[in-house]
């Protein structure tokens, strides 16, 4: 892409990474406008899940103060979509790294999906308005509205016959609030191996949702649901004529751009109490840490290596993570566990993405759940919202809540 090009020009900031950024938007987010319209690409959507996945800010801190200014239910629809990251979590919590693979058969063969990423999705000239729309502005901000999202990965696997892994891997590269748990679970709800049915969609659905310039009428796409089910498990269709005019994809980096990591120093933390930043763990520093803690930030190399960032990711997370420590570290869970072991203690915020990469010494203090936690693997939402909401009267019933100063 020549510098200067349109694309590159477009590329935005619409995510700064402070939790000013985070509070001003849960003060602007309506509730009841999001109830309504959620659905449309222009919906009331809060634009948090960077926030929240990097937590920067808690659901329960979000919640807490959507209720102090709305009437807010625990059934409200804002609560349901917290709940389904919620859910994933369980369903990673309770799988694995089985949930990287699928968790059931979907409507084709495992064998029968392609597992090379096509050239004209990845360059956003598939031909498809909504598809190339959807790449674009994956590209330039980072972000997807959840039925751009559901539209693009139902689009892959079921018209073009793509396994659902290959579209994930993609795409969680290029989020902000890529997240192992929610998109990889996504896609195989889209894909059908992780739900009892695959999700289709066509024009006209688009029509409904999305401005003109995203609408399809005369492609491949334009057709019956019962058409789409036929493709979904196995018919073919002549792959739709691309456009000429393609777009980069964004360079995707495994380790962080130099400005953003320093070479770890046993000395800076030799006797002293240790808070571990890392990316999913950018909140403000826990209450009662010692005064003289020391903040150090970590980038696990195993796991860059395995899931890269695009430049916008590491400018998000790097931002925030320099902005919380004293240097940022980007080393091995070996090369951590050397360079900390003088530290008195060390302490960090769990999470799933480097629970098993973490040093045996580091204590992990997990944050308060929002939800009442099921201890039963669910096979559904449905049956972990009813298994935790049993008991929920009120949203002040909601643990998470309950804990809040
Ligand atoms: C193929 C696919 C991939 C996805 N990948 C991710 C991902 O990597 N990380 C991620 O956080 N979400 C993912 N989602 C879920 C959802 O699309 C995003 O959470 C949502 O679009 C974020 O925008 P928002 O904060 O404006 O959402 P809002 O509608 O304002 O929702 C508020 C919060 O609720 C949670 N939420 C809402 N919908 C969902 C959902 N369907 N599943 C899980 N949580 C939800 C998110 O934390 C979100 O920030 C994916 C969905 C699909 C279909």
């Amino acid at each position: 892409m020549p510098p200067g090009s349109p694309h590159q020009e477009s590329r935005m900031n619409r995510f700064p990474a402070t939790r000013d950024a985070a509070l001003a938007r849960v003060a602007a987010f309506e509730p009841e406008a999001y109830a309504r319209s959620r659905n449309a690409l222009d919906g009331a959507v809060s634009g948090l899940s960077p926030y929240l996945t990097h937590g920067i800010i808690s659901a329960a801190e979000v919640l807490a103060a959507l209720a102090a200014r709305h009437p807010l239910t625990h059934q409200h629809q804002f609560v349901y979509e917290l709940a389904w990251r919620a859910y994933f979590r369980h369903v990673w919590t309770a799988r694995g790294d089985a949930i990287l693979q699928s968790l059931h058969a979907g409507p084709m063969p495992e064998t029968a999906y392609e597992r090379g990423l096509p050239e004209d999705i990845r360059q956003g000239r598939s031909g498809v308005p909504v598809i190339d729309q959807a790449v674009r502005a994956l590209y330039a901000t980072g972000y997807l509205h959840n039925h751009a999202r559901m539209w693009l990965a139902s689009y892959l696997v079921h018209v073009r016959h793509v396994h659902w892994r290959t579209g994930a891997d993609w795409m969680i590269a290029h989020l902000l609030d890529g997240d192992l748990g929610s998109n990889h679970l996504s896609w195989q709800w889209v894909a059908g191996s992780g739900s009892s049915k695959p999700y289709l969609f066509n024009a006209d659905n688009v029509a409904r949702y999305a401005p003109p310039p995203w609408h399809s009428f005369g492609s491949v796409i334009d057709c019956s649901y019962v058409a789409l089910m036929r493709l979904a498990q196995g018919e073919r269709t002549p792959a739709p004529a691309p456009s000429h005019h393609g777009v980069d994809p964004p360079a995707l980096l495994s380790a962080p751009p130099a400005a953003l990591a320093t070479a770890p120093s046993a000395q800076a933390v030799a006797g002293r109490d240790v808070w571990l930043v890392h990316p999913w763990a950018l909140g403000e520093p826990r209450a009662d840490l010692a005064p003289d803690c020391v903040a150090i930030g970590w980038w696990p190399a195993e796991y860059h290596r395995a899931w890269p960032w695009s430049d916008l990711r590491w400018a998000f997370a790097g931002n925030r993570m320099q902005a919380l420590t004293a240097a940022c570290w980007h080393v091995s869970g070996a090369e951590l566990g050397a360079a900390l072991a003088s530290a008195r203690s060390v302490q960090t915020g769990a999470d799933p993405h480097l629970a098993a990469l973490l040093p045996p010494a580091v204590r992990q203090r997990q944050p308060a759940p929002l939800f009442v936690p099921v201890d039963q693997p669910c096979q559904s939402f449905s049956q972990w919202w009813r298994r935790s909401m049993h008991g929920v009267q009120a949203l002040h019933d909601l643990p998470g809540l309950a804990v809040l100063p």
